[in-house]
Parts: C-alpha cells; sequence; structure tokens
C-alpha cells in the first residue's frame, strides 16, 4: 500500500462505513450489495483481457459473451431483486455497457405498459408465463413488479445488449396489453427476442412528431405495412440494432381509413429467429465506429413493405379494430414513457459516474507529488495544491448531491408511475418536466465534471489506463439521447411557464414548483442599496432560500420576455424561440434549486455527528460553489451584495481546506472496488506507478520488439533517402 495513501485514511475525521451505509440505504444493503459484488470478482469467467486493447470487432465479442454470461449467472443465483441484479452488473461490466440494456430495460417494459386486456386474452395465459419465470415467480409480486428494468439502466461501457434491456424491454413493459406481455416479454425476456428500441431516423431524434417511417393499416390481411419511405426515415442509432437484436419497437406514423394518427410504438421482427438474418423487406445493420460505444452495435434500419401482424401494435392505450377503426389513448403522451423512465434513470447514472472519476482524481491526486511549494522540502502531493482542491472538491460534493437527487429520481418516477398504471395521470406533466430538468442538469454537470478530473491527473488522465477517458465517451452521449439537453431544458422551461401563470390568476400549485405561489413581493427587484442581502452564507436554508428565489426570478425574467415579444412579434413560436436562452436559464436555476433543496433535506436524515459534520460541509460547498459560479443571477435578483463575493470566496477556500483531510476518505465511502474502476490511477493501494508500467507492457504494439512497419515502410525510405 503506498504510504501517502495509508496515511491519508489514517486522517479521516468520520467513520466511512456509515456514510456508505447512507449511499446504500442501509447496511444490510451495504452487506449485500458487496456480497454480490464478490461473486463476480471471484468468477474466472469474468476475468479477460483490458478491452482496451482489442479491435472494436473483439470487443463487441467479449461484451455478448460477458452478457451471456451475466443472464445465466443471475438466474443461476437466483438473483431476482433488483438492486441486487444492478450490484451483480455494475461489477460484471466494469466500465463496459451492456449488449442487452435496452432489450430489458425499454423493449420489455415499453410491452409492459401498452398492452391491452383483449391482447391479455389472446396470448399465451399469464400464468403459463410465470412458470417459466423460475425465481422471479417466487417473488409473488404483481406482474408490473416482478421485473424492475431500473436494475438494468446503468452505464458504464455500453454494450450490444443495452438496448434490449435498456428501451426494448422497459417499452414492453409499460406498452404492451397483458395478452402481449405474455406473447412477447417471456421469449424477450429468456432472449429468443432480443429486442431494441428504434425511434430516431437518420433525419430526426428531437422532433419526434416529424418521424417519416410509416405504419400502414391494411384490413384485408389485418396487418399493418412498415416502410420507410425516404433516405432521412432509416432508422438510425438504435443500440443492438445493427447484429444483435432480432425484434425492434418501431416508432412508426400510424395510417388506418386514410388518416394519420401520429406515432404509436409497434414489435417488428427483423431478423429470423432461427438464422439471425434479416427477413424480407428488412435492410439492417451497423452505423460504424463513433466517439465512443465501441461495444455497442447501433445500427440503421430501412423497412421496405414488411408487414407485421395487427397485434403487433403496442395497444394498451391506443388501439386499431380489425375494421381498421382507430381508438385514441387517454394521454397521448404515453407512447413517450419509456424515455421518462429513463431520462429518470440517468440522473442516478450522473451520480456514478462523476462518482468514479472523482475517486480516481482524488487518489491519484493523493499519491502524485510535483513541483515546489516550500524551497527544499519535499514535493507535495498535487492534492495539497489549493487549485487542485478546487477543480476537484466541489466535483466530489457533487457527486454526492446527485446520488441524493438520482435516490428522489427514482422514487418519485415510481411513485407517480404507479399512479399512471391506475388510470390517474394527474401527475404525468411534472414528472415528465422533472425527469427531463434533471437529466439534462445532472449529465451536463457530470459529463464536463469527468472532464475537469481527467485534465486534473495531467499527462496521465490522457491514458486509457486512467479509465478516464472511457468514462467520458461512455457518458457524454447522456447529455445527447433520451431527449437532447438544450431540448429538455425547454420542456422543462414549458412546464415552469404555465405553472408561473397558474400561480400569477390565482391557482394553488402543488409539487416542487409550488415556490411559485409565493408573494410576488418577494420577487421584486431591488437595488442592492435599498435592500437588505437575504443570504446568510453559512447557513445551508439560507441558501437553499436564495436558489428558489433566484429561480422564481429567472422563471419570471422568461416570463416577461417571452410576453415581450409576444408584444413585439407575430407568432407564439417566433417569441418562444427568442426568449429560448432565458426560457433554458429558468429551467437551469429550478433544478440548481431542487438539487440544493435535496442535499440540505438529506442531511436531517443523518445521525452520526461526523457524517452528518463533512456531509453538512460538502452540501455548503456545493451551494457556494454554484452561487459563485452564478453570482449574475443572485447579485441581478438582489439576493447578494457585491462585498458577499468575497465572503463567499473565502468562505469557499475554508471549506476545501475543511474537506482536505477527508478527501481519500469521501471517496473511499463510494465504495467502488478496483474491479469496477478498472483504474491505474484510481487503484485503492494507490500503486499507481509500477502497475501503470505493467499495464503498458500488455499493449499490443509491443508484443514484438520490432514493429513490422520498420521493415515495410522505414527501411525502404531509409535506403531511398
Ligand atoms: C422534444 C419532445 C418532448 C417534443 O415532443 P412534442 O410531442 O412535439 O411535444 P411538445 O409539442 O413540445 O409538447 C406537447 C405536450 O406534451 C408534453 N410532453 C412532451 N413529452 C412528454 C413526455 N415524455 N411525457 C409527458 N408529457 C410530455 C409537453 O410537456 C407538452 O405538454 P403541454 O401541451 O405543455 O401540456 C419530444 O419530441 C421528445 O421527447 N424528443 C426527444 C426524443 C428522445 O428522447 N429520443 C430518445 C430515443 S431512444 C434513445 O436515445 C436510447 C438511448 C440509448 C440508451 O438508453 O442506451
Ligand atoms: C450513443 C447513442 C445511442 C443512441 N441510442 C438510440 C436508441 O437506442 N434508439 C433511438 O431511437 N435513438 C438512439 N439515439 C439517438 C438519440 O436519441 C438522438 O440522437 C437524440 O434524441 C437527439 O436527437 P438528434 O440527434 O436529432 O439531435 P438534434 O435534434 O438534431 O440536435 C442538434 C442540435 O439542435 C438543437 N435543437 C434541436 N431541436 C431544438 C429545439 N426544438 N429547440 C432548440 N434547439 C434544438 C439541439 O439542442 C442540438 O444542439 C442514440 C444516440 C446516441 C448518441
Amino acid at each position: 500500500m503506498n504510504p501517502d495513501i495509508v496515511r491519508e485514511r489514517e486522517n479521516a475525521s468520520f467513520n466511512l462505513e456509515l456514510l456508505t451505509n447512507i449511499l446504500d440505504g442501509g447496511e444490510d444493503k451495504t452487506n449485500r450489495r458487496r456480497e454480490i459484488e464478490s461473486l463476480v470478482i471471484g468468477d474466472p469467467d469474468f476475468q479477460h483481457e483490458d478491452l482496451n486493447f482489442m479491435s472494436r470487432s473483439e470487443r463487441y465479442d467479449a461484451a455478448v459473451k460477458k452478457s451471456a454470461q451475466m443472464i445465466l449467472k443471475l438466474r443461476e443465483y437466483g438473483i431476482s431483486d433488483p438492486e441486487e441484479i444492478y450490484a451483480y452488473k455494475r461489477v460484471a461490466r466494469g466500465e463496459f455497457q451492456e449488449p442487452l440494456g435496452v432489450h430489458f430495460v425499454m423493449f420489455v417494459p415499453t410491452l409492459h405498459s401498452q398492452c391491452t386486456p383483449e391482447q391479455h386474452q389472446k396470448w399465451v395465459p399469464l400464468a403459463e408465463s410465470f412458470q417459466m419465470l423460475g425465481t422471479y415467480a417466487q417473488t409473488e409480486l404483481g406482474h408490473e413488479r416482478f421485473f424492475d428494468p431500473c436494475s438494468c439502466v446503468h452505464r458504464g461501457r455500453p454494450e450490444p445488449l443495452d438496448l434490449h434491456l435498456g428501451m426494448f424491454l422497459p417499452t414492453l413493459l409499460n406498452q404492451s396489453s397483458p395478452a402481449q406481455l405474455d406473447a412477447f416479454f417471456m421469449p424477450a425476456w429468456n432472449l429468443e427476442i432480443i429486442g431494441t428500441y428504434a425511434q430516431t431516423e437518420m433525419g430526426h431524434g428531437t422532433h419526434i412528431r416529424a418521424l417519416e417511417t410509416t405504419a400502414t393499416y391494411d384490413p384485408s390481411t389485418q396487418e399493418f405495412v412498415l416502410n420507410s419511405p425516404t433516405i432521412s426515415s432509416i432508422k438510425w442509432w438504435p443500440g443492438g440494432l445493427g447484429k444483435t437484436a432480432n425484434h425492434a419497437i418501431v416508432l412508426a406514423q400510424l395510417y388506418t381509413q386514410g388518416r394519420c394518427h401520429g406515432l404509436h410504438a409497434f414489435i417488428t421482427p427483423i431478423r429470423c429467429m432461427k438464422t439471425h438474418m434479416p427477413l424480407p423487406g428488412v435492410v439492417v445493420g451497423d452505423i460504424g465506429p463513433k466517439f465512443g460505444f465501441d461495444e455497442v452495435d447501433n445500427g440503421y434500419l430501412k423497412l421496405e413493405n414488411v408487414r407485421i401482424p395487427r397485434e403487433n401494435m403496442l395497444m394498451k392505450y391506443a388501439k386499431v379494430e380489425p375494421d381498421g377503426t382507430y381508438m385514441k389513448p387517454p394521454s397521448d403522451k404515453l407512447t413517450y414513457g419509456t424515455m421518462v423512465f429513463i431520462r429518470s434513470m440517468i440522473v442516478g447514472e450522473s451520480a456514478r459516474a462523476l462518482s468514479k472519476s472523482c475517486t480516481i482524481a482524488i487518489r491519484y491526486s493523493a499519491v502524485r507529488h510535483q513541483s515546489e511549494l516550500r524551497p527544499g522540502e519535499p514535493e507535495p502531493q498535487i492534492l495539497d495544491y489549493q487549485t487542485q482542491q478546487f477543480k476537484l472538491f466541489p466535483l466530489l460534493a457533487t457527486a454526492f448531491a446527485f446520488h441524493f437527487v438520482g435516490q428522489y429520481m427514482s422514487k418519485t418516477y415510481h411513485r407517480i408511475s404507479g399512479d399512471i398504471n391506475q388510470g390517474d395521470f394527474s401527475e404525468l406533466p411534472e414528472l415528465h418536466a422533472l425527469s427531463a430538468g434533471l437529466k439534462a442538469f445532472t449529465t451536463w454537470a457530470a459529463n464536463a465534471g469527468i472532464e475537469v478530473c481527467r485534465m486534473s491527473c495531467g499527462g496521465h488522465g490522457y491514458s486509457r489506463c486512467s479509465s478516464l477517458p472511457d468514462i467520458y465517451v461512455t457518458f457524454t452521449p447522456t447529455c445527447t439521447y433520451e431527449g437532447e439537453n438544450t431540448v429538455m431544458m425547454l420542456q422543462t422551461a414549458r412546464y415552469l411557464l404555465k405553472s408561473y401563470k397558474q400561480a400569477r390568476a390565482g391557482q394553488q400549485l402543488t409539487g416542487i414548483v409550488s415556490y411559485l405561489n409565493e408573494p410576488q413581493s418577494r420577487l421584486q427587484p431591488h437595488s442592492v442599496s435599498s435592500r437588505p442581502a437575504i443570504v446568510d452564507i453559512n447557513d445551508l436554508a439560507s441558501l437553499v432560500e436564495a436558489y428558489k428565489l433566484r429561480a422564481a426570478k429567472l422563471v419570471e425574467l422568461a416570463a416577461k420576455n417571452l410576453q415581450g415579444e409576444l408584444q413585439q412579434r407575430k407568432s407564439n413560436e417566433d417569441a418562444w424561440n427568442n426568449s429560448s436562452i432565458d426560457l433554458v436559464r429558468a429551467s437551469d436555476a429550478h433544478c440548481h434549486y431542487v438539487v440544493v433543496k435535496l442535499f440540505a433535506a438529506k442531511l436531517s436524515e443523518v445521525g452520526d455527528t461526523a457524517v452528518h459534520s463533512v456531509l453538512s460541509t460538502l452540501a455548503l460547498l456545493y451551494a457556494l460553489h454554484g452561487i459563485a459560479l452564478n453570482s449574475g443571477d443572485f447579485l441581478q435578483a438582489g439576493l447578494l451584495n457585491v462585498p458577499q463575493l468575497d465572503h463567499i470566496s473565502q468562505r469557499l477556500k475554508a471549506l476545501l481546506s475543511e474537506i482536505r483531510p477527508d478527501a481519500v476518505a469521501l471517496v473511499d465511502a463510494f465504495d467502488y472496488r478496483d474491479e469496477m474502476l478498472n483504474s491505474v490511477l484510481g487503484r485503492y493501494d494507490g500503486n499507481v506507478y509500477e502497475n501503470m508500467f505493467e499495464w503498458a507492457k500488455r499493449s499490443p504494439l509491443n508484443h514484438t520488439e520490432v514493429h513490422e512497419s520498420q521493415h515495410k515502410y522505414l527501411k525502404p525510405l531509409q535506403s531511398k533517402l
């Protein structure tokens, strides 16, 4: 063990095990998680060469193999609790995505949430399916509960089966009639059906109302005919589509009786279940190498008059009768349910990606010595530089904040989606607004934070042995997929503005936007001199209040600007576009408030004094750092005065020093085993240099002493010059 890192751990002011228990949700949960992680770590079937030294094809191969092994072993061990499945997969996958991800997390849940009782009768009876479930049946949970797709949503490294687990299965679960569930869920669960979620097209990802794929109902054969009418309508991006999947949930414009009824979901067989060859009329393949996601075969799909039975339309909400009569869903946004689900889960993924990056960067900073602080003295640990602390500790605080927000988002999703399943759609708009905004807010912050962590490791951060480049390329698409972040912020803004208008009209708001009801007088702008600053920079409750007032102020500002535009210009749409910078700013402030509020609220649940103290320091750091970064907003809202800015900056420095002795213990509390971090820089024992040397020796370029290019090009060149 590296002596620096040993000393760091000895200096910790709190019992890190207690903090780990808080992060896990209890001591029992920590113990069980560790038990499960050990199942993978001790399993020779999961030992393999570092994927960094493999070609893309080899990585895809290894990822599919790993997915298959994981599924078999989970069933063999009888691990069925979603959190336990998640814990198992987290280690088995390391930084790699799971090829079956979207099958389980998007495909099956979509089926589940979109089937009708009539379809239920037609397909294999439910009970038979449960018998086939084996250990899952033993839990005696309701059909919607025995499989929790949350267990499959986690973005380590991508794998080809991710879309099957991540979107295909969840969509199955969310949108199938019970009959469809019986027909498709078990084959999907048993991987006879490997599904993906094919929504995005080459021409449109965001504006899904403009998708061009058509599904035209033919009553004479009771089939839908699927077509990709243009080049831009080719499905593009779905994970696992290129090589792995044999079915896709295809989102297409439904035509029946000569009318278009908008976007609906259709289970579409794309490859023969025996030979895996593409079916007639199906043109399918891999879209080629990307920024990351090497293990995943993101694919294209062109449909040429592909016929599927009427029963393959997911009909829990909208329906097409045999004669072609269309029946509307209770809400046309229910087709979007899978996206809301994944967005909610991505919030927790932001916390994980950032906490891993902080673990690597902070451990490395504790063992890396560089430059001189005081002449003649040994080189200090780079963690002793104030600037290094300023880079890393606010991110550490952010990782904790997002962890708690992720827990909240997951709970809220389950609560509201439970109501939706019971036919109560009243909280759907709030769920959509919250999940869209927090998905964008947390992924943007984590994405930027991972890169800061990488840079803070100097040159070695650039090496793949640090794992930081992998974490970055794997995580960064969360800012784009499941709803591009700016677009998501604008969706949240739409809800905020609607709520603001309702509040102005005297309506009592509930939920997270209820602060918009507070007396307008508190929100009037005051000149700094005429109004005492309300922020007590040492009091978290006061800071939460300041974030709330800032959010209210920015929502009001956006609303006024929009109103101003409307008075000057012609259409709502132009006015919206001309106010969209303000709208995104308002959403951002709203989300920031939610995060600070939830972090502060978490503290009240912490009993242990030492853990409470260190978490309070982090919460204060998070809140004050956010104010420093956005000081213009707080000044503009009259919540802060200029002298206070200097106090904040002094207080921030003091907080960095307070956190310094606990920094390594704080990242240890995230409890990532080396096998999960897969980072030479982030090793628990801190023995970085010798292991970096060993790692480099395994590079394929070192397999021979002299590379063949010497003989092929350089020697001949030398002889010519
Ligand atoms: C941008 C929008 C939201 C716009 O939709 P729209 O129908 O044009 O809506 P609008 O006119 O702006 O608003 C109409 C109304 O619909 C509401 N709404 C919009 N989305 C939802 C929702 N999900 N749940 C509940 N409600 C929703 C809006 O709030 C509006 O409500 P309102 O009229 O204000 O009451 C939509 O098109 C969208 O969600 N685009 C993003 C596409 C996306 O997320 N694609 C994901 C593809 S799968 C993927 O990326 C997999 C990743 C890989 C992996 O996970 O591994
Ligand atoms: C790794 C990866 C995996 C994916 N997996 C899947 C999958 O499994 N299944 C699937 O169906 N799709 C998948 N996708 C596609 C993904 O969902 C889309 O790329 C995403 O929804 C964004 O849409 P877009 O590409 O059309 O971006 P665009 O909408 O073209 O965005 C480009 C720019 O335009 C801006 N913009 C667009 N509309 C607006 C607006 N209304 N207001 C303001 N600005 C706007 C955006 O902010 C952005 O800056 C995947 C993508 C990636 C990268």
